[in-house]
Order: structure tokens, then C-alpha cells, then sequence
């Protein structure tokens, strides 16, 4: 806990809890008694980033709390991929904060400019920078959202830079980069402390569930991403039209047309699939794999029977 009067550990415990969603989390403002340090309250979040924990049905996991900014990071080279963006988008979206995607690595590229426009097709209005994430000249740009009252996060998969950037942002060498991470005392982890100050005045949260967010209960942040063929489909005859061979359907006419990339089309449909399955309950597999044996079971007897006679 940080704050007015210091810094300090406080048990996290809330006697009226009713849900893991009211206990406090990476990022969460609280009103604590000062002469106990007793927590009172979580305050009001304005974004929540959670995931369901694995193995146990619907129960959330929070992960960190009053992002504003989220810096989705990737780089000018062969890790640079459009899917992964897109789904890092999507969290954004389902968690309520400010996406900017940062392409590191511009230094070493003849042309960073040919990564920033593909990202930046990726959704209208989409703020895209390219930086040399080791020079501290160069990320001005993305220092405008790390002043006073601000939070930033980031995200994005290994060796893109994110260490470096917070290095960068905060001033300080304190994080293990991979240069020095192979040592023989093997991996260092990233940073055992999750909330950094930034030169700026603002603060940025690097917890190791960020790093890790999968896509779950995000069906209205794919639609938001993919508003394109959301719309479309609107249009589709059927209102539960597959986009496959259903007549009059509006998804397929746009892919014919050249409006849509089949590519974006196939994108959609796998992180819609995924999503479908990370939302469905234990329960609601297990009725279905159910009835998938059962059907299976009854092929297999009309075979039979048809075998005999
Ligand atoms: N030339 C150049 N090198 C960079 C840049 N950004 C990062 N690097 C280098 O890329 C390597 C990986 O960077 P990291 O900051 O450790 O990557 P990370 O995203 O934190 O990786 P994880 O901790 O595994 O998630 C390091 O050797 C950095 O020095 C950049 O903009 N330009
Ligand atoms: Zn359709």
C-alpha cells in the first residue's frame, strides 16, 4: 500500500466481503483507519482487468484495477502479429481503459512506418507509436500519458520490450531484461513489485497476471473490435446466419465484394470460437460433451443395427 503518509503492508482483509470482486487489488484506491491500518473500503473502480481462474467455473480473479492507459506492446519485426493485437485490443475494451499500441524495436527496421499502418487499420481512431524503446528521447510521445493522476499498464508478449520501456519510463535500471536475465541463477523474474512511480508523476502497474490475460467473458469486446462484421451480420437474412452457405448472407457478400479480408473474417471467427468456449461454465461443457457422446452412441448402434440386418 502506498500513500498519503508512506508506504506499507496491510492485511487485504474486508469484513463485509460477499465476492472476490470486493476484495482490493493491484491498483485499487482504499480507505483504511490510520491508526489501525485496518482496510474500510475499496473505492469505486473506473476499469478492472480479471480473468477466471483456471479449474474453478466462473470464479473472477482480479488482476489490477484503475488503468487509464493500456500500452499494448509488440515489435518492428518478425513478433509483430495483427491477431494477437487484435485480441489485446479486445481486453482493452472488455476492461474499460485507453488503448495505445506501442511498436518497439523502430530503430532496428528500415521501415517502422509499414507496422504502424497495419496496426493502425486494425480499428478507426487506434493510436499507434513507434519507439526505440532503449532511448529515452525517443518515447516522448508515449510520456504524454504517464503524468500526474495517471495509470498505465502494459501488455504484450515476451521480448517485445516491455521491461525496457518501464526502465525507460521510470528513470531507473531496476528491472532484469533478457540481456541479464540467462545468468546461472537462471530466470530472473521481471520485477517483484508490481506498481512503479513514473518520472512524469503518473504510475504504472506491472503485475505478472497482466502479462498472462487470456480472453474469457469478452463477447461484447469482440463484437467491439470487430464492429465491422458485427454490423454486418446484422444485416445476414438469418438472424442466426453461420456465415457459411446461408442464403443472403451480408458477412460473405462484403468478402466477395473486396470490403472484408477473408483473413479478418477467419480472425473473427477463431477468437469468437474462443471466446464461446472460455465463457461456457463447467456445467454447461459438461452437458454438452454429454449429449456428444450420447449422439455418438447412438450412431454407432445404428450401425450396428444396420450391420445385422
Ligand atoms: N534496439 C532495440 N532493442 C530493444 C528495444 N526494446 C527492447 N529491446 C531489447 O529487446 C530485448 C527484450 O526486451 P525486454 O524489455 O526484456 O522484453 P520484455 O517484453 O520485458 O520481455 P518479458 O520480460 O519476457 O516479458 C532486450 O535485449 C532489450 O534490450 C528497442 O526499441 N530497440
Ligand atoms: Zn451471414
Amino acid at each position: 500500500m502506498a500513500g498519503d503518509g508512506g508506504e506499507a503492508t496491510i492485511p487485504s482483509y474486508l469484513r463485509d466481503a460477499r465476492s472476490e470482486e470486493e476484495y482490493p487489488t493491484v491498483g485499487d484506491w482504499l480507505l483504511i483507519d490510520r491508526d489501525t491500518h485496518r482496510l474500510d473500503r475499496v473505492l469505486h473502480r473506473a476499469s478492472l482487468f480479471k480473468r477466471r481462474a483456471p479449474g474453478t467455473g466462473r470464479k473472477p480473479q482480479l488482476i489490477a484495477a484503475n488503468i487509464d492507459t493500456l500500452f499494448i506492446v509488440s515489435s518492428c519485426n518478425q513478433d509483430f502479429n495483427v491477431a494477437r493485437l487484435e485480441r489485446y485490443l479486445i481486453l482493452a475494451g472488455e476492461a474499460g481503459v485507453t488503448p495505445i499500441v506501442v511498436l518497439t524495436k523502430a530503430d532496428l527496421t528500415d521501415e517502422p512506418e509499414a507496422y504502424a499502418k497495419a496496426a493502425r487499420a486494425l480499428r478507426r481512431g487506434l493510436l499507434v507509436e513507434t519507439v526505440n524503446a532503449l532511448d529515452p528521447g525517443d518515447i516522448a510521445a508515449i510520456k504524454a500519458w504517464c503524468g500526474p493522476g495517471q495509470t498505465v499498464a502494459l501488455m504484450g508478449s515476451s521480448g517485445v520490450g516491455k521491461s525496457t520501456l518501464i526502465n525507460t519510463l521510470t528513470g531507473a535500471p531496476a528491472l532484469a531484461t533478457q540481456s541479464i536475465r540467462d545468468d546461472d541463477r537462471g530466470r530472473h523474474t521481471t520485477t517483484a513489485r508490481s506498481l512503479h512511480r513514473l518520472e512524469e508523476g503518473g504510475w504504472l502497474i506491472d503485475t505478472p497476471g497482466m502479462r498472462e490475460l487470456q480472453l474469457t467473458d469478452t463477447a461484447a469486446g469482440v463484437d467491439e473490435v470487430f464492429e465491422d462484421i458485427t454490423a454486418l451480420a446484422k444485416s445476414c437474412r438469418f438472424s442466426d446466419c453461420a456465415h457459411g452457405t446461408e442464403p443472403g448472407c451480408a458477412v460473405r457478400a462484403a468478402v466477395d465484394a473486396g470490403t472484408l479480408t477473408p483473413e479478418r473474417l477467419a480472425r473473427w471467427r477463431k477468437l469468437a470460437a474462443e471466446e464461446a468456449f472460455n465463457t461456457e461454465t463447467l456445467a454447461e461443457r459438461r452437458t454438452r460433451t454429454r449429449a456428444f457422446g450420447k449422439m455418438v452412441r447412438s450412431v454407432l448402434k445404428e450401425k450396428d443395427r444396420m450391420k445385422r440386418s
